[in-house]
């Protein structure tokens, strides 16, 4: 049995070791039951690694990575490596790797918007359509745990928006929890509970600054503005390939300072609020 007071995943210290360096170090993350947990950082900061140490397909060279027993987990990846040239419909596509009956798969498909796509050939899918499919995938599992990574690649804005509210959907629906990944720094969802901050190692975490009020969104996302969150923060400090780390004094420590990385979004906002008033 899950406990529901227990994480359903949980990183303490967690790090990978590859090829004479750390891909990540010290990471601290944990993932409940009905949380959405979302991963940023830039290009090769080690999101896909950790999000592998949280499912469980990589050890930790150093730290500790534990998982609630009988956790059903449900991973849509990055990329698969599936030739589209052959035909395969949606329909066959969600019983690939799983035994659905037809109401289980419809309703998967329903749950995501995409239940018209049945018959389509997933090869002709536009990048949106594709990963509501893969999410309706995921979803058929009925997940405790649902890790995506970079759901949104090759999504346009508004299609973007539409998925990070399906995401809060699916977690209203299953009480699952979620890790999210996405490169994206500055665009994250109002329905994360946690963002982590990845450069290396965590940089910062905490709850996502919303930016109902700016006139830049409103206008392009009218209405649903508000289903987006700023969040900002600066990277003051680089970790160099024998672990070190150099500040922007230029000088350099075995690890971070407590207060390294830390955002500004917080004082932002309260300054713009103070203006406003
Ligand atoms: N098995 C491995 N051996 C050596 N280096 C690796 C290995 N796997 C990943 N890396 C490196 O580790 C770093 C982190 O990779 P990771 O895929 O976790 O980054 P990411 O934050 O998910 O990046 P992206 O946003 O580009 O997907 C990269 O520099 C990558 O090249």
């Amino acid at each position: 049995m899950l406990s529901p007071s227990k994480p359903l995943v949980d990183l303490k210290n967690a790090g990978i070791y590859r090829s004479g360096r750390w891909l990540v170090r010290g990471v601290d993350l944990s993932v409940s039951r009905s949380e959405i947990v979302t991963l940023i950082g830039p290009n090769g900061s080690g999101k896909s690694t950790t999000a592998r140490m949280a499912l469980g397909l990589l050890k930790p060279d150093e730290g500790t990575s534990t998982r609630a027993r009988s956790l059903k987990i449900a991973y849509v990846p990055q990329k698969i490596a599936v030739d589209w040239t052959l035909p395969l419909t949606v329909g066959r596509f969600m019983r690939l790797t799983q035994t659905l009956d037809d109401s289980a798969m419809r309703a998967a498909l329903q749950s995501t918007g995409v239940q018209h796509l049945e018959k389509a050939e997933v090869g002709d899918l536009s990048g949106g359509e594709f990963q509501r499919v893969m999410m309706a995938r995921a979803i058929a599992r009925k997940p405790d745990f649902l890790v995506l990574d970079e759901p949104v690649q090759g999504v346009d804005y508004s299609g973007e928006i539409e998925l990070y509210e399906l995401i809060g959907k699916i977690r209203d629906t299953l009480q699952c929890g979620i890790l999210l990944i996405s490169h994206d720094l500055h665009v994250v969802m109002a329905a994360t509970d946690q963002v982590v901050c990845l450069n290396g190692h965590v940089c910062c975490k905490g709850t996502p600054q919303i930016v109902a009020r700016s006139d830049e969104y409103r206008r392009l996302f009218g209405e649903r503005a508000s289903a987006l969150a700023l969040y900002q923060h600066d990277h003051d400090h680089e970790h160099l390939p024998n672990g070190t780390v150099r500040h922007s004094d230029g000088s350099v420590t075995d690890h971070c300072h407590p207060d390294d990385g830390h955002h500004h979004a917080e004082q932002k906002e309260q300054a713009e609020a103070n203006n406003a008033g």
